[in-house]
Protein backbone atom coordinates (compact mmCIF):
# COMPACT_ATOMS: atom_id res chain seq x y z
CA UNK A 1 0.00 0.00 0.00
CA UNK A 2 1.34 3.23 -1.13
CA UNK A 3 0.77 6.34 1.01
CA UNK A 4 1.33 10.38 1.01
CA UNK A 5 4.27 12.02 3.14
CA UNK A 6 7.30 13.23 2.96
CA UNK A 7 10.24 12.38 0.77
CA UNK A 8 13.47 11.96 2.31
CA UNK A 9 14.94 9.13 1.68
CA UNK A 10 13.39 8.30 -1.33
CA UNK A 11 15.04 7.93 -5.14
CA UNK A 12 13.93 10.18 -8.20
CA UNK A 13 11.22 7.08 -9.22
CA UNK A 14 9.93 6.83 -6.02
CA UNK A 15 9.19 10.41 -5.80
CA UNK A 16 7.80 10.62 -9.13
CA UNK A 17 5.47 7.48 -8.09
CA UNK A 18 4.01 9.63 -4.96
CA UNK A 19 3.30 12.73 -7.20
CA UNK A 20 1.48 10.66 -8.99
CA UNK A 21 -0.62 9.16 -6.31
CA UNK A 22 -0.99 12.72 -5.00
CA UNK A 23 -2.18 13.39 -8.21
CA UNK A 24 -4.59 10.34 -8.07
CA UNK A 25 -5.82 11.14 -4.96
CA UNK A 26 -6.37 14.81 -5.74
CA UNK A 27 -8.26 13.47 -8.88
CA UNK A 28 -10.86 11.18 -6.93
CA UNK A 29 -11.21 13.14 -4.14
CA UNK A 30 -12.24 16.29 -6.70
CA UNK A 31 -15.12 13.51 -8.31
CA UNK A 32 -16.30 13.31 -5.16
CA UNK A 33 -15.03 10.15 -4.07
CA UNK A 34 -14.25 9.83 0.11
CA UNK A 35 -10.39 8.73 1.38
CA UNK A 36 -9.18 5.58 0.75
CA UNK A 37 -9.00 3.80 4.31
CA UNK A 38 -5.83 1.50 3.92
CA UNK A 39 -6.61 -1.74 4.82
CA UNK A 40 -3.62 -4.21 6.11
CA UNK A 41 -4.71 -7.31 5.12
CA UNK A 42 -2.84 -10.59 7.10
CA UNK A 43 -0.34 -12.48 4.64
CA UNK A 44 -1.90 -15.74 5.81
CA UNK A 45 -4.78 -17.23 4.27
CA UNK A 46 -6.87 -18.82 7.03
CA UNK A 47 -5.15 -17.23 9.97
CA UNK A 48 -6.68 -14.90 12.49
CA UNK A 49 -4.48 -11.84 12.13
CA UNK A 50 -3.33 -9.91 14.84
CA UNK A 51 -5.85 -6.78 15.68
CA UNK A 52 -5.43 -3.77 13.40
CA UNK A 53 -6.59 -0.57 14.44
CA UNK A 54 -7.18 0.90 11.26
CA UNK A 55 -9.89 -1.37 11.25
CA UNK A 56 -13.56 -1.87 12.69
CA UNK A 57 -13.32 -3.89 15.84
CA UNK A 58 -16.43 -4.02 16.34
CA UNK A 59 -18.33 -7.58 17.62
CA UNK A 60 -18.72 -10.33 15.50
CA UNK A 61 -21.82 -10.67 13.31
CA UNK A 62 -22.83 -13.94 15.46
CA UNK A 63 -23.28 -11.73 18.54
CA UNK A 64 -25.60 -9.45 17.34
CA UNK A 65 -28.21 -8.32 19.47
CA UNK A 66 -31.75 -10.77 19.61
CA UNK A 67 -34.44 -9.97 21.38
CA UNK A 68 -34.36 -10.84 25.07
CA UNK A 69 -37.87 -12.36 25.90
CA UNK A 70 -38.67 -13.06 29.57
CA UNK A 71 -40.89 -15.37 30.57
CA UNK A 72 -43.31 -12.77 32.57
CA UNK A 73 -44.61 -11.69 29.29
CA UNK A 74 -47.75 -12.34 28.47
CA UNK A 75 -48.32 -13.33 24.63
CA UNK A 76 -46.32 -10.50 23.38
CA UNK A 77 -42.92 -9.42 24.77
CA UNK A 78 -42.40 -5.72 25.51
CA UNK A 79 -41.09 -3.29 22.88
CA UNK A 80 -37.77 -2.62 23.16
CA UNK A 81 -36.75 1.05 21.66
CA UNK A 82 -33.15 0.70 21.03
CA UNK A 83 -33.44 -2.65 19.90
CA UNK A 84 -36.09 -1.47 17.22
CA UNK A 85 -34.32 0.95 16.87
CA UNK A 86 -31.00 -1.12 15.44
CA UNK A 87 -32.93 -3.75 13.93
CA UNK A 88 -35.36 -1.47 11.85
CA UNK A 89 -34.05 1.86 11.12
CA UNK A 90 -30.93 2.87 9.86
CA UNK A 91 -29.98 4.38 6.24
CA UNK A 92 -28.29 1.09 5.22
CA UNK A 93 -31.20 -1.04 5.20
CA UNK A 94 -32.26 -1.88 1.30
CA UNK A 95 -36.01 -0.20 1.00
CA UNK A 96 -38.26 -1.46 -1.83
CA UNK A 97 -37.70 1.20 -5.25
CA UNK A 98 -39.91 2.39 -7.37
CA UNK A 99 -38.36 1.56 -10.60
CA UNK A 100 -41.22 -0.49 -12.69
CA UNK A 101 -40.57 -0.90 -15.85
CA UNK A 102 -43.64 -2.94 -16.63
CA UNK A 103 -42.16 -6.23 -15.23
CA UNK A 104 -44.05 -9.16 -16.24
CA UNK A 105 -43.34 -12.69 -14.61
CA UNK A 106 -44.52 -16.19 -15.43
CA UNK A 107 -45.98 -17.76 -12.05
CA UNK A 108 -45.80 -21.28 -12.08
CA UNK A 109 -47.44 -23.41 -8.86
CA UNK A 110 -47.32 -27.23 -9.40
CA UNK A 111 -48.08 -29.00 -6.45
CA UNK A 112 -50.52 -31.55 -5.17
CA UNK A 113 -53.01 -28.71 -4.25
CA UNK A 114 -53.98 -25.47 -6.12
CA UNK A 115 -52.10 -22.21 -3.97
CA UNK A 116 -54.74 -19.60 -3.54
CA UNK A 117 -51.95 -16.06 -3.55
CA UNK A 118 -52.24 -13.63 -1.28
CA UNK A 119 -52.19 -10.12 -2.04
CA UNK A 120 -51.46 -8.11 1.05
CA UNK A 121 -50.23 -9.32 4.20
CA UNK A 122 -52.74 -8.12 6.43
CA UNK A 123 -54.96 -11.08 5.00
CA UNK A 124 -52.37 -13.46 4.65
CA UNK A 125 -53.06 -15.36 8.21
CA UNK A 126 -50.23 -14.63 9.50
CA UNK A 127 -50.08 -14.15 13.66
CA UNK A 128 -50.31 -10.88 14.78
CA UNK A 129 -46.73 -10.35 16.46
CA UNK A 130 -45.79 -11.44 12.51
CA UNK A 131 -47.50 -8.86 11.11
CA UNK A 132 -46.30 -6.05 13.45
CA UNK A 133 -42.83 -6.99 12.58
CA UNK A 134 -43.31 -7.32 8.52
CA UNK A 135 -44.81 -3.77 8.85
CA UNK A 136 -41.87 -2.47 11.35
CA UNK A 137 -39.67 -3.63 7.95
CA UNK A 138 -41.43 -1.54 5.79
CA UNK A 139 -43.09 -4.89 3.93
CA UNK A 140 -45.40 -2.84 2.29
CA UNK A 141 -46.92 -5.40 -0.12
CA UNK A 142 -45.75 -9.61 -1.18
CA UNK A 143 -43.10 -9.42 -3.10
CA UNK A 144 -44.54 -12.21 -6.09
CA UNK A 145 -42.97 -15.44 -4.65
CA UNK A 146 -43.94 -14.07 -1.49
CA UNK A 147 -47.66 -14.47 -2.17
CA UNK A 148 -47.27 -17.91 -3.12
CA UNK A 149 -44.93 -19.29 -0.70
CA UNK A 150 -46.66 -17.58 2.21
CA UNK A 151 -50.13 -19.55 1.58
CA UNK A 152 -47.87 -22.88 0.56
CA UNK A 153 -45.84 -23.13 3.95
CA UNK A 154 -49.08 -21.77 5.94
CA UNK A 155 -50.79 -24.88 4.43
CA UNK A 156 -47.82 -27.26 5.32
CA UNK A 157 -46.16 -28.52 2.18
CA UNK A 158 -42.56 -29.02 0.95
CA UNK A 159 -41.85 -26.35 -1.56
CA UNK A 160 -38.95 -26.03 -3.84
CA UNK A 161 -38.83 -22.23 -4.98
CA UNK A 162 -37.09 -20.11 -7.62
CA UNK A 163 -37.39 -16.69 -8.19
CA UNK A 164 -35.30 -13.84 -9.92
CA UNK A 165 -32.29 -12.30 -7.56
CA UNK A 166 -33.32 -9.81 -5.07
CA UNK A 167 -37.08 -10.90 -5.25
CA UNK A 168 -37.54 -11.26 -0.99
CA UNK A 169 -37.10 -15.10 -1.17
CA UNK A 170 -35.67 -14.59 2.43
CA UNK A 171 -38.79 -13.02 3.86
CA UNK A 172 -40.88 -15.78 1.31
CA UNK A 173 -39.64 -18.42 3.29
CA UNK A 174 -39.00 -16.90 7.30
CA UNK A 175 -42.35 -15.16 7.25
CA UNK A 176 -44.88 -18.05 7.05
CA UNK A 177 -42.28 -20.11 9.03
CA UNK A 178 -41.75 -17.84 12.22
CA UNK A 179 -45.39 -16.96 11.93
CA UNK A 180 -46.82 -20.46 12.29
CA UNK A 181 -44.27 -21.15 15.02
CA UNK A 182 -45.00 -17.91 16.96
CA UNK A 183 -48.37 -19.04 18.37
CA UNK A 184 -47.23 -22.61 19.39
CA UNK A 185 -43.37 -21.33 20.64
CA UNK A 186 -44.52 -22.21 24.51
CA UNK A 187 -45.33 -25.38 23.28
CA UNK A 188 -42.77 -26.29 21.06
CA UNK A 189 -39.78 -24.54 21.81
CA UNK A 190 -36.97 -26.77 24.16
CA UNK A 191 -37.24 -26.26 27.61
CA UNK A 192 -34.56 -22.94 28.81
CA UNK A 193 -34.14 -21.12 31.68
CA UNK A 194 -35.77 -17.95 31.84
CA UNK A 195 -33.69 -15.80 29.40
CA UNK A 196 -34.35 -12.46 31.18
CA UNK A 197 -32.07 -13.76 34.30
CA UNK A 198 -29.75 -15.96 32.29
CA UNK A 199 -26.81 -17.46 34.25
CA UNK A 200 -23.98 -18.00 31.67
CA UNK A 201 -22.33 -20.51 34.38
CA UNK A 202 -25.49 -22.35 35.44
CA UNK A 203 -27.97 -22.23 32.83
CA UNK A 204 -26.58 -23.87 29.97
CA UNK A 205 -28.49 -25.79 27.69
CA UNK A 206 -28.62 -28.16 24.59
CA UNK A 207 -29.33 -25.69 21.06
CA UNK A 208 -32.45 -28.56 19.67
CA UNK A 209 -34.14 -25.71 17.32
CA UNK A 210 -36.85 -25.96 15.51
CA UNK A 211 -36.15 -24.27 12.22
CA UNK A 212 -32.77 -24.73 10.49
CA UNK A 213 -31.43 -22.70 7.69
CA UNK A 214 -28.61 -23.66 5.76
CA UNK A 215 -26.62 -21.51 3.26
CA UNK A 216 -23.63 -21.48 1.54
CA UNK A 217 -21.77 -18.58 2.31
CA UNK A 218 -21.06 -16.84 5.40
CA UNK A 219 -22.10 -13.27 4.25
CA UNK A 220 -25.27 -14.71 3.56
CA UNK A 221 -25.57 -16.70 7.04
CA UNK A 222 -25.51 -13.41 8.94
CA UNK A 223 -27.81 -12.05 6.49
CA UNK A 224 -30.28 -14.16 6.97
CA UNK A 225 -29.45 -14.02 10.51
CA UNK A 226 -29.75 -10.50 10.30
CA UNK A 227 -33.77 -11.12 8.79
CA UNK A 228 -34.62 -13.54 11.55
CA UNK A 229 -33.39 -11.62 14.11
CA UNK A 230 -35.90 -8.58 12.91
CA UNK A 231 -39.10 -11.09 12.22
CA UNK A 232 -38.82 -12.87 15.59
CA UNK A 233 -38.41 -9.56 17.20
CA UNK A 234 -40.87 -9.50 20.96
CA UNK A 235 -41.44 -13.20 20.25
CA UNK A 236 -39.39 -15.94 22.55
CA UNK A 237 -38.27 -17.47 19.22
CA UNK A 238 -34.54 -17.47 20.23
CA UNK A 239 -32.14 -16.94 16.33
CA UNK A 240 -28.60 -17.78 16.21
CA UNK A 241 -26.11 -18.49 13.42
CA UNK A 242 -23.11 -20.11 13.27
CA UNK A 243 -20.48 -20.44 10.25
CA UNK A 244 -17.21 -20.74 9.68
CA UNK A 245 -14.00 -18.99 9.94
CA UNK A 246 -15.45 -16.50 13.51
CA UNK A 247 -14.13 -18.38 17.04
CA UNK A 248 -16.72 -21.68 17.89
CA UNK A 249 -16.73 -20.29 21.11
CA UNK A 250 -18.92 -17.24 20.93
CA UNK A 251 -20.97 -19.41 18.44
CA UNK A 252 -21.33 -22.44 21.14
CA UNK A 253 -22.22 -20.01 24.04
CA UNK A 254 -25.02 -18.65 22.08
CA UNK A 255 -26.42 -22.01 20.97
CA UNK A 256 -26.12 -22.92 24.98
CA UNK A 257 -28.19 -19.79 25.38
CA UNK A 258 -31.36 -21.71 23.65
CA UNK A 259 -31.53 -21.96 19.91
CA UNK A 260 -35.16 -21.79 18.07
CA UNK A 261 -34.16 -20.93 14.70
CA UNK A 262 -30.64 -22.00 13.42
CA UNK A 263 -28.90 -20.46 10.29
CA UNK A 264 -25.56 -22.39 9.45
CA UNK A 265 -23.15 -22.62 6.25
CA UNK A 266 -22.98 -26.44 6.05
CA UNK A 267 -19.31 -26.99 7.10
CA UNK A 268 -19.56 -25.70 10.72
CA UNK A 269 -22.85 -26.86 10.86
CA UNK A 270 -21.66 -30.54 10.54
CA UNK A 271 -18.90 -29.61 13.44
CA UNK A 272 -21.74 -28.64 15.30
CA UNK A 273 -23.91 -31.86 14.53
CA UNK A 274 -21.18 -33.80 15.64
CA UNK A 275 -21.64 -32.35 19.62
CA UNK A 276 -25.16 -33.93 20.65
CA UNK A 277 -25.13 -32.51 23.94
CA UNK A 278 -24.79 -29.03 22.13
CA UNK A 279 -27.07 -29.38 19.34
CA UNK A 280 -29.89 -31.69 19.11
CA UNK A 281 -32.60 -31.60 15.57
CA UNK A 282 -34.85 -34.25 17.64
CA UNK A 283 -37.18 -31.08 17.82
CA UNK A 284 -36.58 -29.60 14.31
CA UNK A 285 -39.99 -28.92 12.21
CA UNK A 286 -38.97 -26.91 9.33
CA UNK A 287 -35.05 -27.35 7.36
CA UNK A 288 -34.61 -25.02 4.48
CA UNK A 289 -32.09 -25.20 2.09
CA UNK A 290 -31.16 -21.38 0.57
CA UNK A 291 -29.40 -20.88 -2.81
CA UNK A 292 -30.22 -25.25 -3.11
CA UNK A 293 -28.57 -25.35 -6.19
CA UNK A 294 -25.53 -24.26 -5.32
CA UNK A 295 -25.66 -26.54 -2.32
CA UNK A 296 -26.44 -29.29 -3.90
CA UNK A 297 -23.44 -29.06 -6.37
CA UNK A 298 -21.01 -28.40 -4.64
CA UNK A 299 -19.77 -31.31 -2.50
CA UNK A 300 -22.16 -31.08 0.39
CA UNK A 301 -23.58 -34.57 -0.43
CA UNK A 302 -22.62 -35.59 3.45
CA UNK A 303 -24.55 -32.98 4.71
CA UNK A 304 -27.50 -32.65 3.00
CA UNK A 305 -27.35 -36.78 3.12
CA UNK A 306 -28.00 -36.00 7.30
CA UNK A 307 -30.17 -33.57 6.88
CA UNK A 308 -32.61 -34.77 4.36
CA UNK A 309 -32.34 -38.56 5.79
CA UNK A 310 -31.22 -38.04 9.14
CA UNK A 311 -28.34 -40.75 8.91
CA UNK A 312 -26.26 -41.02 11.99
CA UNK A 313 -28.06 -37.62 13.52
CA UNK A 314 -30.83 -37.64 16.14
CA UNK A 315 -33.00 -35.48 13.30
CA UNK A 316 -36.90 -35.40 13.58
CA UNK A 317 -37.94 -37.67 10.29
CA UNK A 318 -41.79 -37.66 11.01
CA UNK A 319 -44.06 -36.27 8.83
CA UNK A 320 -44.24 -33.33 10.33
CA UNK A 321 -41.18 -32.38 9.07
CA UNK A 322 -41.24 -29.65 6.18
CA UNK A 323 -38.43 -29.40 3.84
CA UNK A 324 -38.29 -26.18 1.67
CA UNK A 325 -35.52 -25.16 -1.22
CA UNK A 326 -34.99 -21.79 -2.71
CA UNK A 327 -32.42 -20.46 -5.59
CA UNK A 328 -32.83 -17.85 -8.05
CA UNK A 329 -30.97 -20.49 -10.62
CA UNK A 330 -31.33 -24.30 -10.59
CA UNK A 331 -29.84 -25.73 -13.42
CA UNK A 332 -30.55 -29.22 -14.48
CA UNK A 333 -28.06 -31.08 -12.59
CA UNK A 334 -28.82 -30.13 -9.27
CA UNK A 335 -32.72 -29.92 -10.12
CA UNK A 336 -31.82 -34.16 -10.32
CA UNK A 337 -30.56 -33.97 -7.66
CA UNK A 338 -33.52 -32.26 -5.94
CA UNK A 339 -36.01 -34.50 -6.81
CA UNK A 340 -34.06 -37.35 -4.40
CA UNK A 341 -34.77 -35.17 -1.61
CA UNK A 342 -37.71 -33.60 -1.95
CA UNK A 343 -41.09 -34.93 -1.69
CA UNK A 344 -43.00 -36.31 -5.25
CA UNK A 345 -45.63 -33.93 -4.05
CA UNK A 346 -43.92 -30.95 -2.75
CA UNK A 347 -45.40 -27.31 -4.24
CA UNK A 348 -43.05 -26.06 -6.93
CA UNK A 349 -43.51 -22.42 -7.14
CA UNK A 350 -41.23 -20.61 -10.21
CA UNK A 351 -41.08 -16.81 -11.30
CA UNK A 352 -39.90 -15.92 -14.27
CA UNK A 353 -38.36 -18.35 -16.40
CA UNK A 354 -35.94 -20.41 -13.79
CA UNK A 355 -31.97 -17.98 -14.00
CA UNK A 356 -33.57 -15.47 -15.85
CA UNK A 357 -32.87 -11.89 -14.82
CA UNK A 358 -34.82 -8.93 -14.72
CA UNK A 359 -35.29 -5.22 -16.73
CA UNK A 360 -34.41 -3.14 -13.82
CA UNK A 361 -30.59 -4.17 -14.16
CA UNK A 362 -29.19 -2.19 -17.23
CA UNK A 363 -26.55 -4.68 -18.68
CA UNK A 364 -23.88 -3.44 -20.89
CA UNK A 365 -20.89 -6.05 -22.36
CA UNK A 366 -18.21 -3.71 -23.54
CA UNK A 367 -14.79 -5.23 -25.44
CA UNK A 368 -11.22 -4.91 -23.67
CA UNK A 369 -8.57 -6.36 -24.14
CA UNK A 370 -6.73 -8.42 -21.12
CA UNK A 371 -4.18 -5.82 -21.19
CA UNK A 372 -6.63 -2.78 -20.75
CA UNK A 373 -8.89 -3.54 -18.13
CA UNK A 374 -7.32 -2.16 -15.05
CA UNK A 375 -7.04 1.38 -16.67
CA UNK A 376 -11.15 0.77 -18.28
CA UNK A 377 -12.21 0.20 -14.99
CA UNK A 378 -10.56 3.72 -14.06
CA UNK A 379 -12.46 5.28 -16.58
CA UNK A 380 -15.69 3.20 -16.15
CA UNK A 381 -15.82 4.07 -12.62
CA UNK A 382 -14.81 8.14 -13.18
CA UNK A 383 -17.43 8.18 -16.01
CA UNK A 384 -20.67 7.92 -13.09
CA UNK A 385 -20.83 10.00 -10.33
CA UNK A 386 -19.07 8.35 -6.75
CA UNK A 387 -21.78 5.51 -6.32
CA UNK A 388 -21.70 2.12 -4.04
CA UNK A 389 -19.89 -0.44 -7.15
CA UNK A 390 -19.15 -3.92 -6.72
CA UNK A 391 -15.79 -5.38 -9.24
CA UNK A 392 -15.73 -9.17 -9.36
CA UNK A 393 -12.76 -10.44 -10.31
CA UNK A 394 -11.89 -14.58 -11.60
CA UNK A 395 -9.23 -14.70 -8.81
CA UNK A 396 -8.31 -13.94 -5.42
CA UNK A 397 -5.18 -12.96 -6.77
CA UNK A 398 -6.50 -11.14 -9.23
CA UNK A 399 -8.95 -9.64 -6.76
CA UNK A 400 -5.70 -8.42 -4.77
CA UNK A 401 -4.32 -6.70 -7.38
CA UNK A 402 -7.17 -4.92 -8.64
CA UNK A 403 -7.77 -3.64 -5.19
CA UNK A 404 -4.16 -2.75 -4.98
CA UNK A 405 -4.45 -0.74 -8.35
CA UNK A 406 -7.57 0.78 -7.15
CA UNK A 407 -6.05 1.74 -3.63
CA UNK A 408 -3.46 3.24 -5.74
CA UNK A 409 -5.36 5.45 -7.70
CA UNK A 410 -6.60 7.18 -4.53
CA UNK A 411 -10.08 5.64 -4.75
CA UNK A 412 -11.66 4.12 -1.37
CA UNK A 413 -11.74 0.75 -2.33
CA UNK A 414 -11.92 -3.01 0.00
CA UNK A 415 -11.97 -6.16 -1.64
CA UNK A 416 -13.19 -9.94 -0.11
CA UNK A 417 -12.24 -13.33 -0.44
CA UNK A 418 -12.04 -16.69 0.88
CA UNK A 419 -8.45 -16.02 1.56
CA UNK A 420 -9.83 -13.68 3.90
CA UNK A 421 -10.06 -13.92 7.74
CA UNK A 422 -13.24 -13.70 8.44
CA UNK A 423 -13.06 -10.92 10.38
CA UNK A 424 -11.23 -9.28 7.20
CA UNK A 425 -14.54 -10.89 5.56
CA UNK A 426 -16.53 -8.67 7.59
CA UNK A 427 -14.95 -5.55 8.56
CA UNK A 428 -14.76 -5.37 4.27
CA UNK A 429 -18.12 -5.57 3.76
CA UNK A 430 -19.41 -3.38 7.25
CA UNK A 431 -17.37 -0.89 5.30
CA UNK A 432 -19.24 -1.63 2.11
CA UNK A 433 -22.70 -1.69 3.53
CA UNK A 434 -22.01 1.86 5.12
CA UNK A 435 -20.08 3.34 2.09
CA UNK A 436 -16.57 4.06 4.50
CA UNK A 437 -15.61 2.26 0.91
CA UNK A 438 -18.26 2.43 -1.44
CA UNK A 439 -15.72 0.19 -3.57
CA UNK A 440 -15.72 -3.48 -3.32
CA UNK A 441 -13.76 -5.92 -5.10
CA UNK A 442 -14.67 -9.25 -4.76
CA UNK A 443 -14.55 -12.77 -5.93
CA UNK A 444 -17.65 -15.25 -6.51
CA UNK A 445 -17.60 -15.73 -2.68
CA UNK A 446 -20.06 -12.51 -2.07
CA UNK A 447 -21.94 -13.30 -5.55
CA UNK A 448 -24.82 -15.61 -3.91
CA UNK A 449 -27.57 -13.44 -2.01
CA UNK A 450 -25.27 -10.37 -0.92
CA UNK A 451 -28.35 -8.25 -0.08
CA UNK A 452 -26.36 -4.53 0.51
CA UNK A 453 -28.89 -1.34 -0.28
CA UNK A 454 -27.80 1.06 -2.86
CA UNK A 455 -25.36 -1.05 -5.03
CA UNK A 456 -26.11 0.90 -8.10
CA UNK A 457 -22.94 -1.26 -10.26
CA UNK A 458 -21.88 -4.19 -11.05
CA UNK A 459 -18.52 -4.59 -12.97
CA UNK A 460 -17.52 -8.30 -14.07
CA UNK A 461 -14.07 -7.02 -14.44
CA UNK A 462 -13.29 -10.96 -15.62
CA UNK A 463 -16.34 -12.29 -16.69
CA UNK A 464 -17.00 -16.40 -15.10
CA UNK A 465 -16.09 -18.98 -17.07
CA UNK A 466 -18.51 -21.44 -17.78
CA UNK A 467 -16.13 -24.18 -16.18
CA UNK A 468 -17.10 -21.98 -12.81
CA UNK A 469 -20.76 -21.95 -13.64
CA UNK A 470 -21.30 -18.97 -16.19
CA UNK A 471 -24.10 -17.84 -16.91
CA UNK A 472 -25.50 -18.84 -13.45
CA UNK A 473 -22.97 -16.87 -11.92
CA UNK A 474 -23.11 -14.26 -14.25
CA UNK A 475 -26.67 -13.81 -13.08
CA UNK A 476 -26.39 -13.95 -9.12
CA UNK A 477 -23.44 -11.49 -9.82
CA UNK A 478 -25.59 -8.82 -11.04
CA UNK A 479 -28.31 -9.11 -9.21
CA UNK A 480 -26.43 -7.65 -6.23
CA UNK A 481 -27.71 -4.65 -7.97
CA UNK A 482 -31.56 -3.74 -8.73
CA UNK A 483 -32.51 -5.26 -5.89
CA UNK A 484 -36.41 -5.38 -5.02
CA UNK A 485 -37.63 -2.60 -7.54
CA UNK A 486 -34.37 -0.58 -7.47
CA UNK A 487 -32.82 0.10 -10.28
CA UNK A 488 -29.09 -0.32 -11.28
CA UNK A 489 -26.43 -1.23 -13.89
CA UNK A 490 -23.80 -4.39 -14.69
CA UNK A 491 -20.92 -3.61 -16.85
CA UNK A 492 -18.65 -6.67 -18.19
CA UNK A 493 -15.07 -6.61 -19.49
CA UNK A 494 -15.76 -9.31 -22.57
CA UNK A 495 -12.74 -10.25 -24.68
CA UNK A 496 -11.63 -13.41 -26.78
CA UNK A 497 -11.22 -15.59 -23.54
CA UNK A 498 -14.96 -15.15 -23.15
CA UNK A 499 -15.85 -16.89 -26.02
CA UNK A 500 -17.09 -19.57 -24.16
CA UNK A 501 -20.07 -17.57 -22.37
CA UNK A 502 -20.69 -15.50 -25.12
CA UNK A 503 -23.86 -17.35 -26.61
CA UNK A 504 -25.44 -17.55 -23.22
CA UNK A 505 -24.91 -14.30 -22.27
CA UNK A 506 -26.16 -13.15 -25.27
CA UNK A 507 -29.67 -15.21 -24.82
CA UNK A 508 -29.96 -13.11 -21.21
CA UNK A 509 -29.33 -10.06 -23.20
CA UNK A 510 -32.54 -10.71 -25.56
CA UNK A 511 -34.49 -12.28 -22.87
CA UNK A 512 -33.77 -8.89 -20.67
CA UNK A 513 -34.36 -6.45 -23.43
CA UNK A 514 -30.72 -5.04 -23.53
CA UNK A 515 -28.78 -3.84 -26.74
CA UNK A 516 -26.15 -6.62 -28.25
CA UNK A 517 -22.97 -5.08 -29.05
CA UNK A 518 -21.45 -5.76 -32.39
CA UNK A 519 -18.88 -8.23 -31.32
CA UNK A 520 -21.41 -10.49 -29.79
CA UNK A 521 -23.64 -10.48 -32.79
CA UNK A 522 -21.30 -13.94 -33.89
CA UNK A 523 -23.07 -15.69 -30.42
CA UNK A 524 -26.82 -14.22 -31.22
CA UNK A 525 -29.09 -17.50 -31.62
CA UNK A 526 -30.68 -17.51 -35.19
CA UNK A 527 -34.12 -16.96 -34.01
CA UNK A 528 -34.14 -14.88 -31.34
CA UNK A 529 -38.08 -15.70 -30.55
CA UNK A 530 -37.05 -19.33 -30.17
CA UNK A 531 -34.70 -19.17 -27.55
CA UNK A 532 -33.27 -22.82 -26.54
CA UNK A 533 -31.47 -22.55 -23.24
CA UNK A 534 -29.47 -26.03 -23.34
CA UNK A 535 -29.10 -25.91 -19.64
CA UNK A 536 -32.43 -27.44 -19.03
CA UNK A 537 -34.17 -24.60 -17.47
CA UNK A 538 -36.91 -24.31 -20.18
CA UNK A 539 -37.22 -28.28 -20.87
CA UNK A 540 -39.07 -29.57 -18.08
CA UNK A 541 -39.21 -33.17 -18.73
CA UNK A 542 -36.43 -34.28 -16.34
CA UNK A 543 -36.88 -31.58 -13.21
CA UNK A 544 -38.14 -31.92 -9.73
CA UNK A 545 -41.13 -34.40 -10.07
CA UNK A 546 -41.70 -33.31 -13.61
CA UNK A 547 -40.17 -30.11 -13.10
CA UNK A 548 -41.08 -26.47 -13.09
CA UNK A 549 -43.19 -26.50 -16.35
CA UNK A 550 -44.46 -23.77 -18.02
CA UNK A 551 -46.96 -25.38 -19.81
CA UNK A 552 -49.35 -25.97 -16.95
CA UNK A 553 -49.66 -29.53 -15.92
CA UNK A 554 -47.14 -30.91 -17.76
CA UNK A 555 -45.48 -33.67 -16.22
CA UNK A 556 -47.87 -33.30 -12.82
CA UNK A 557 -50.03 -35.35 -10.90
CA UNK A 558 -51.76 -32.67 -9.28
CA UNK A 559 -53.10 -29.20 -10.00
CA UNK A 560 -51.24 -26.78 -11.44
CA UNK A 561 -51.60 -23.37 -12.40
CA UNK A 562 -49.06 -20.64 -14.65
CA UNK A 563 -50.28 -17.13 -13.86
CA UNK A 564 -48.83 -13.70 -15.06
CA UNK A 565 -47.31 -11.74 -12.11
CA UNK A 566 -47.46 -8.12 -13.31
CA UNK A 567 -49.32 -5.40 -15.09
CA UNK A 568 -52.79 -4.08 -14.61
CA UNK A 569 -55.15 -4.82 -11.89
CA UNK A 570 -52.01 -5.06 -9.15
CA UNK A 571 -49.09 -3.03 -10.64
CA UNK A 572 -46.91 -0.95 -8.50
CA UNK A 573 -47.75 1.41 -6.59
CA UNK A 574 -45.05 4.40 -6.06
CA UNK A 575 -47.24 6.01 -3.20
CA UNK A 576 -47.52 2.81 -1.23
CA UNK A 577 -43.92 1.91 -1.93
CA UNK A 578 -44.75 -1.26 -2.03
CA UNK A 579 -45.80 -4.14 -4.64
CA UNK A 580 -48.82 -4.74 -5.78
CA UNK A 581 -51.95 -2.92 -4.25
CA UNK A 582 -54.81 -2.18 -6.22
CA UNK A 583 -57.36 -4.30 -7.53
CA UNK A 584 -59.24 -6.88 -5.50
CA UNK A 585 -59.77 -10.58 -4.96
CA UNK A 586 -57.69 -13.55 -5.36
CA UNK A 587 -55.50 -14.22 -8.31
CA UNK A 588 -57.33 -16.11 -10.86
CA UNK A 589 -55.52 -17.57 -13.61
CA UNK A 590 -55.59 -14.90 -16.01
CA UNK A 591 -55.36 -12.30 -13.06
CA UNK A 592 -52.81 -9.82 -13.58
CA UNK A 593 -51.17 -9.71 -10.64
CA UNK A 594 -48.49 -7.85 -8.51
CA UNK A 595 -45.57 -6.33 -10.12
CA UNK A 596 -42.44 -4.52 -8.94
N1 LIG B 1 -42.22 -7.41 0.59
C1 LIG B 1 -41.12 -6.68 0.63
N2 LIG B 1 -41.17 -5.34 0.46
C2 LIG B 1 -40.03 -4.59 0.49
N3 LIG B 1 -38.79 -5.08 0.68
C3 LIG B 1 -38.68 -6.41 0.85
C4 LIG B 1 -39.83 -7.28 0.84
N4 LIG B 1 -39.40 -8.54 1.04
C5 LIG B 1 -38.06 -8.49 1.15
N5 LIG B 1 -37.61 -7.22 1.04
C6 LIG B 1 -36.21 -6.75 1.07
O1 LIG B 1 -35.68 -7.07 -0.20
C7 LIG B 1 -34.27 -7.30 -0.13
C8 LIG B 1 -33.90 -8.52 -0.96
O2 LIG B 1 -34.41 -9.68 -0.37
P1 LIG B 1 -33.61 -11.06 -0.37
O3 LIG B 1 -32.19 -10.83 0.00
O4 LIG B 1 -34.41 -12.02 0.42
O5 LIG B 1 -33.68 -11.42 -1.91
P2 LIG B 1 -33.41 -12.82 -2.62
O6 LIG B 1 -34.56 -13.07 -3.51
O7 LIG B 1 -33.07 -13.87 -1.62
O8 LIG B 1 -32.15 -12.46 -3.50
P3 LIG B 1 -30.90 -13.40 -3.95
O9 LIG B 1 -31.44 -14.41 -4.92
O10 LIG B 1 -29.98 -12.43 -4.59
O11 LIG B 1 -30.38 -14.03 -2.71
C9 LIG B 1 -33.97 -7.44 1.34
O12 LIG B 1 -33.26 -6.29 1.76
C10 LIG B 1 -35.31 -7.50 2.02
O13 LIG B 1 -35.28 -6.86 3.27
Amino acid sequence: MSDVGSNAGLDEAAIVRKAKLAEDLARAKAAGWNDPIPFNYGPTAGEEAAPDESRDTVPWLSDAAVYAWDDEFGDVGERNPALEDMLFTGEHLQRAGGAIKALTFDVTVEGPEKVHPVRNFDDAGLHPVMLANVKLCQYNVPTPIQSYCIPAVLSGHDVVAVAQTGSGKTAAFLIPILSKLMGKARQLAAPRPNPARYNAATDRVRAEPLVLVVCPTRELACQIFDEARRLCYRTMLRPCVVYGGAPTRNQREQLEMGCDILIATPGRLMDFMQNNNLLSFRRLKFTVIDEADELLSTGWEETMEKLFQGSGSDMNTDADHTYLMFSATFPKSARRLAKEYMEEDCCRIKVGRVGSTHENIKQQIIYVDESAKNQALVDLIFSDEPQRTLIFTNSKVKCDMVDDYLYNKGMPVTSIHSDRTQREREDALRSFRTARCPLLVATGVTARGLDVANVKHVINYDLPSTQHDGITEYIHRIGRTARIGNEGKATSFFNDRNDDIGEDLCKILIESKQDIPDFLEQFKPEDPTQIDWHDGTDDESDGIGGGFGDDAGAGFGGEATTEEAGGEAGGFSADDGGFGGGGDGGFAADDKVASW
